[in-house]
């Protein structure tokens, strides 16, 4: 495939260890026509270790989300505890509308403007909304043409490419490990529990499916075509065949449509996010059903909805916890690729096991101390972690 080299412009600015990158990357459409999209890296803070975040490909993209999430990667490695600092980056772009060809011209181009921004001891991305192992692939193909064959320049490669088992599931599989973990706490278990999960793409599947393999009830489950709900429990494996094939889960015959929106207010013990930030707001948060919210995605909750569904006295599990299986397998990979040794996957998940309980333990900790609920005991967790670094390097 011929890449065209297409003008560009970049634009930095950088306080002391913060640096926002806005690209402009063209590309010649499969029509020939010429599109051009602005690209982000935003990288937020270095004190623990290389900055460390996905890739989102989504429409609806902007300077000041990816700034934001960039923000609650520093705090997630930190409360991980791996050595890594904090960044994000995005295209505005909706891949849904895009060619494969299309998306790989456009990942090319935008790793040509960032390739100098990122790197194995500098700022590491991975996948994120809207990207997958094959976007991670042409990051490490074109990056590579600069500096070398560098593995280790992003995670949640393909295997093939130096990717670690189980990172694929991580996200999912570590949602898995922190709900166990609250609800056990809480006296109850995953068994005959009663989900919905808002998104079925890379981590609303696999937590779906480890749900499902664990007793837990699957009641409704949504993506962007459409919702579904059965009270007897859906048969995820079913749906996870039905999805591939159909690339939507419209029209599935295991259980009832039912509106988009319903979703996160649908009668359910747990609720779990696997899509959007901030679909939980003021509109909605005082219908919600569940009793315990797991937020695997980033940022699903506005401030304002978690005041309300705190007031009526609902659990709430933490983003930068309760998503953080994805961005440690991530530092599993990126160590597998230093040493040059790989992992086999029953390793790769006991050790997530492992750091997932760990950070539970830790933030349960700070909530002993400070008394206080889980998001304020995950932030002061994070945050220490973050000063202590700092205060280390003599930067403050
Ligand atoms: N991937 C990872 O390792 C990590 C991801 N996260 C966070 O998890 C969330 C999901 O990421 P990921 O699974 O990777 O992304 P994917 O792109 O793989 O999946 C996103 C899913 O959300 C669905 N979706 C989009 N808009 C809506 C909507 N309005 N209503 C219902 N469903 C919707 C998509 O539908 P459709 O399938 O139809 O496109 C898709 O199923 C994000 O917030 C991300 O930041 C956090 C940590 C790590
Ligand atoms: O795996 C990673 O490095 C980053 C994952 C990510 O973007 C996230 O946790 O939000």
């Amino acid at each position: 495939m011929t890449i065209n080299k297409i003008e560009f412009s970049i634009f930095h600015f950088s306080s002391i260890n913060k640096q926002f990158s806005f690209v402009e990357c063209s590309i010649p459409k499969d029509d020939g026509s010429l599109a051009t999209f602005v690209g982000f890296r935003i990288q937020h803070d270095n004190a623990r270790g290389p900055m460390k975040g996905g890739i989102r490909y989504h429409p609806e993209v902007d300077p000041d989300e990816v700034n934001a999430l960039a923000q609650l990667m520093t705090w997630k490695t930190a409360v991980a505890a791996i050595p890594y600092g904090g960044a994000k980056g995005g295209i505005g772009c909706n891949p849904r509308e895009l060619s494969m060809s299309e998306l790989e011209r456009l990942t090319r181009v935008f790793t040509q403007k960032i390739h100098d921004l990122i790197g194995i001891h500098r700022d590491v991305p991975a996948p994120d909304m809207g990207t997958n192992s094959q976007t991670m692939a042409w990051i490490l193909d074109e990056y590579s043409k600069f500096h070398g064959h560098s593995p280790a320049v992003v995670t949640g490669k393909p295997i093939d490419l130096g990717g670690s088992l189980g990172r694929e599931a991580a996200t999912g599989l570590g949602v898995f490990f922190a709900t166990e973990a609250l609800l056990a706490e809480h006296g109850k278990s995953i068994s005959n529990m009663k989900f919905a999960i808002q998104g079925f793409g890379n981590v609303g599947s696999w937590a779906a499916k480890f749900f499902h393999e664990h007793g837990g009830k699957v009641v409704a489950v949504s993506d962007i075509t459409g919702a579904i709900k059965n009270p007897n429990g859906i048969d995820v494996p079913a749906l996870l065949k039905y999805k591939k094939s159909n690339k939507s889960l419209n029209d599935f015959q295991g259980g009832n449509a039912m509106d988009l929106n319903d979703l996160l207010v649908h009668e359910c013990d747990v609720l779990v996010p696997c899509a959007l930030g901030g679909v939980l707001n003021k509109e909605n948060a005082a219908d919600v059903k569940a009793k315990f919210i797991i937020e695997a995605a980033n940022h699903p909750t506005d401030p304002e909805a978690d005041e309300i569904l705190s007031k009526k006295g609902v659990v709430i599990l933490p983003d930068i916890y309760a998503n953080s299986g994805g961005v440690t397998v991530s530092y599993f990979e990126w160590v597998q690729n230093i040493q040059g040794f790989m992992w086999e996957e029953e390793k790769v998940n006991h050790e997530l096991k492992r750091y997932m309980m760990s950070a539970f333990k830790d933030i349960k900790t700070m909530c002993q101390t400070h008394n206080c609920n889980l998001r304020m005991g995950a932030f002061t967790l994070g945050v220490n972690r973050v000063a202590q670094a700092t205060l280390l390097r003599g930067w403050e």
